[in-house]
């Protein structure tokens, strides 16, 4: 069935490369031309006609040969290739917002320029996202020559600059950088009291490099920005979570008094990850603080040592400190200055006590917002359907330019993981007297440690990577197709650099690839396995996995178990049937499975918050921006009094009346020195009083606001900013507490996500209420 669906699908996107066929033909013929006659001069002179035929109205679409081809002669005159046939397709491909699956070492970021050069020529800057921000920076540099060449601006967004640089680097034309600077950004954005301070433009066009990995794989911990003090919990598993992706080379430990600290590249890892531009700036200190309880939490403190977890009477588990000296329990105590909380959120028990969510948008929400999102990828098929449900874009397959003749040997699975690395050890130990380059991934640091001893043991000279420090890295996973090269490293090291094979590799097999486990999704083994074979290189890939390994030991179907089990296996077996070696993919399938209903739940949730968001962003920045809201004001004057008297004066029978408590909960809105004139009560009705109240105090308004000294305007503008941003804090942690409520609820026999949903919407209207409340009162004091 399944490979029935896939020649579907794959002549569906063939078709769609055919209709292509004639573009590129035409693309190729004005290449030919403009290569002949274009002089430097020429290119932005090109460039100021097409963006001013764009400013005309002459539509985007109809540009495209012109504009690619001369986009593929700068890149021969910078560079002294010619950009191939399957990468103008990806390029088309990008410009009609889809994802382009483009195996690795095709030039994807090639293929990104002229996407980003035809969309920029409207005038709205163009995004390029990468992975990490060493690569914005080289790849911005790289291809700044081309867009400089073309008459265009390129600016790069690092994790330092100030708000000036910020705006100049995104008022270029193309603008690089990492998607937790934009997203951070964003949120920064709507938080400035000045309009001036405002760094981002339209949010026009984005596209994303490897956006597998940025819109699904890192889709899974939103941006967050907090503020001081408050009680939602996120934030210190945010913390807890990004402390655990530190390596060893980010910190210091002293084991003798049992201190710990940041090196420099944990700083600057930190204030990439924090979105911050200083983190030793006193107005970072609490993060700070926070972060080295984190890091003390992870790698000083010891479960079952310092401390152990223990369930108390109410069923709730929580931290117990162990007294060093005597070795007993003490409950009811605990660890200071945040470290208590520090361990709970580092053993995901409920955190009692901390700060509170400011800011916070998921990547998959930041993303949309653009006009128009496209994507690049070497592993996106996979993820199609997702990317459809979400995105609304299609992923489509790019032919290579070259066949693909690596050799992706069957996997060997182990009974132990003794034997699963003695075996990856032989194996490397095979090629490496060769002299064949191998590249050996490892799922942590600790394993990647555990192999690099046994090689050492071997006499194997070998280099270990680990994803973190991105420029070095770089260097190191260049050479990584020299000949006698070993080099091991996590999945995600060095990534988007390419790996050129030295003199005499290619007759000793290429480069060849060892997996010593399969990730939680097939994608990440196949973005491995993909650093070898670039361009119709040859080279090989091996995966050597064990039982013993986590995605096994958990999910590894239970019936295939069983029969190994029934075979009583030595612990140095291993098996190649494909039988058994199905059951990996299963396993890998089911985690799949899982990870999607994650990630979907997340969006689920974040989609109300989205709506939410957008309605109080919009109403902050047209106060921001001094939007003319006077006759707002009256509405708001209306509605406050509405709502009191409804709640005070519910229904037609007198006696139900609360008149003092409506007099003083509106004296609380609109504090007025001259009372409110209630006449006639005899036979008064709902209807009447609020009409009554609402001339008095419209009237009233309209009087101060004549007299008032200043600009009533900025008044009325600068209350309501002060009111959203104080509300809008109180909300975002009420919300965190429903839905932490929400899983409760579970078990009460009702739909939690309706549930949530419903809970919001009514205090979203409060919300709004409080804020309009808020702000009329902070105007009537002024006008008093
Ligand atoms: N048409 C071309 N002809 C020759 N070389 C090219 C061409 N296009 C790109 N290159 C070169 O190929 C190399 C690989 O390009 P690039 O890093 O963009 O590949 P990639 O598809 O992004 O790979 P990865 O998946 O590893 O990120 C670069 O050195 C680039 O300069």
């Amino acid at each position: 069935m399944i490979g029935v669906l896939q020649k579907v699908l794959g002549t569906v996107g063939d078709r769609r490369l055919a209709k292509y066929r004639p573009l590129i033909h035409r693309i190729n013929h004005l290449y030919e031309g403009y290569q002949k006659y274009f002089l430097e001069k020429d290119f932005s002179e090109k460039t100021g006609i097409l963006k001013e035929q764009i400013a005309n109205g002459y539509p985007l679409d109809k540009q495209l040969p012109e504009a690619f081809a001369i986009v593929k002669v700068a890149f021969y005159r910078i560079f002294g290739f010619e950009i191939h046939d399957v990468q103008l397709m990806g390029a088309i491909v990008l410009y009609e917002g889809c994802m382009a699956e483009m195996k690795t070492g095709e030039g994807k970021t090639a293929v990104a320029v002229f996407a980003a050069y035809l969309n920029a020529l409207s005038g709205e800057g163009v995004h390029i996202v990468t992975v990490n921000p060493y690569l914005a920076e080289r790849d911005s540099e790289e291809m700044g020559k081309v867009f400089q060449l073309l008459g265009m601006t390129v600016g790069c967004i690092k994790s330092n600059m100030s708000v000036q640089q910020r705006q100049a680097e995104y008022s270029c034309d193309i603008t690089y950088s990492t998607h937790y600077e934009l997203g951070f950004d964003y949120l920064r954005d709507n938080m400035v009291y000045q309009v001036g301070n405002r760094v981002h433009r339209k949010l026009s066009c984005v596209i994303i490099d490897e956006v597998d990995s940025i819109l699904i794989d890192e889709a899974r911990t939103p941006l967050l920005i907090s503020a001081e003090p408050g009680k939602g919990t996120d934030y210190l598993y945010f913390i807890d979570n990004k402390v655990k992706s530190l390596t060893s080379e980010d910190y210091q430990i002293a084991e003798s008094t049992k201190q710990i600290m940041l090196t420099e590249e944990g700083i600057d890892s930190c204030e990439r990850i924090f979105g911050v531009h200083n983190l030793m700036h006193i107005d970072h200190a609490s993060l700070y603080h926070k972060l080295l309880q984190a890091l003390r939490a992870n790698h000083i403190m010891h479960k079952d040592i310092d401390y152990v977890i223990e369930t108390n009477e109410q069923g709730v588990r929580e931290i117990v400190i162990v007294d060093q000296n005597t070795g007993r329990l003490m409950f009811g105590r605990r660890f200071v200055e945040g470290l208590h909380q520090a361990i709970e959120a580092k053993e995901g028990i409920g955190v009692q006590g901390q700060p509170a969510t400011q800011a916070t948008i998921t990547l998959q929400n930041y993303f949309r917002m653009y006009g128009k999102i496209a994507g690049m990828t070497g592993t996106g098929l996979e993820v199609r359907d997702e990317f459809r449900k979400i995105y609304g874009a299609d992923v489509i397959a790019i032919p290579t330019h070259k066949p693909v003749s690596r050799i992706d040997h069957p996997d060997l699975l182990c009974i132990t993981e003794e034997e699963k690395f003695k075996r990856v050890v032989q194996e490397i130990k095979h090629k490496f007297v060769r002299g064949q380059p191998v590249l050996v991934g490892s799922s942590n640091i600790k394993k990647s440690e555990l192999l690099s001893r046994m090689l050492t043991a071997e006499g194997i000279a070998h280099k270990v990577l680990n994803a973190k420090n991105y420029r070095e890295e770089a260097e190191v996973i260049r050479l990584a197709g020299q000949k006698g090269a070993v080099t091991i490293s996590t999945n995600m090291a060095g990534r988007g650099v390419d790996i050129l094979l030295g003199p005499g590799v290619a007759e000793l097999g290429g480069l060849h690839i060892i997996g010593t486990t399969r990730h939680e999704s097939l994608r990440i083994d196949n973005q491995l396995r993909g650093r070898s074979g670039r361009q119709g290189d040859v080279g090989s890939s091996h995966f050597i996995v064990s039982l013993e390994d986590e995605l096994l030991a958990n999910s590894y179907p239970d019936h295939l178990l069983d029969e190994l089990v029934d075979l009583d296996l030595a612990n140095d077996a291993a098996l190649d049937q494909p039988r058994y070696i199905r059951g990996i993919r299963s396993a890998q399938s089911s985690v799949e499975g899982e990870m999607y209903s994650h990630r979907e739940k997340l969006l689920m949730y974040d989609q109300i918050l989205n709506i939410q968001r957008n309605i109080i962003y919009s109403m902050r920045n047209d106060a921001l921006e001094g939007k003319d809201v006077s006759d707002e004001i009256h509405g708001m004057i209306r509605k406050a009094v509405k709502n009191e008297v409804v709640r005070c004066c519910p229904g037609e029978l007198q006696e139900d009346w609360n008149l003092v408590g409506l007099v003083v909960s509106l004296g609380r809105i609109f504090p007025y020195k001259q009372s409110l004139q209630l006449v006639g009560l005899q036979d008064i009705t709902p209807t009447s009083i609020l009409d009554m109240i609402q001339e008095q105090l419209l009237a009233y308004y309209e009087e101060k606001k004549g007299l008032y000294q200043g600009d009533v305007l900025e008044l009325i503008c600068r209350s309501l900013i002060i009111s959203i941003d104080k509300h809008w804090l109180i909300y975002m942690e009420a919300l965190e507490e429903v839905k932490e409520g929400m899983s409760f609820r579970v078990y009460a026999n009702v739909d939690p996500f309706i549930e949530y949903e419903r809970e919001t919407a009514r205090m979203f209207d409060e919300l709004l209420a409080s804020i309009e409340q808020e702000a009329l009162r902070v105007i009537w004091n002024q006008l008093e």
